[in-house]
């Protein structure tokens, strides 16, 4: 199953440096792992905003809120989901 995930990130303003770099790291290779294994499928920067468009593919809406509550960001984020279904006019055969 397909979902459009946005994910708006708002970090505290008096985390120290550190925690933050900390916090990033982890986030990033958590992310590159699930892309790598095809689980996020996409993700893009949204131009002005520390927010993320993203679609990911997981077997069922519990898939998905296992993955986003793991996210070392998570209680920093802000989380829109979207789940998406194939158009009837789509000729990609991956939009699925
Ligand atoms: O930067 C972000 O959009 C937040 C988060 C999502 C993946 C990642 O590496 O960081």
């Amino acid at each position: 199953m397909l979902f459009h995930v946005r994910m708006n990130v708002n970090l505290p303003h008096d985390l120290p440096a550190s925690d933050v770099a900390e916090i990033l790291q982890k986030e990033k290779a958590y992310s590159q792992e699930l892309q790598r294994n095809g689980t996020w499928r996409h993700i893009w920067r949204i131009a002005g905003q520390y927010a993320n468009i993203s679609i990911f593919d997981v077997a069922d809406n519990e898939e998905l809120h296992r993955l986003l509550s793991g996210l070392p960001l998570f209680k920093f984020m802000d989380i829109e989901v979207m789940p998406l279904l194939r158009h009837p006019s789509a000729v990609r055969d991956d939009d699925r």
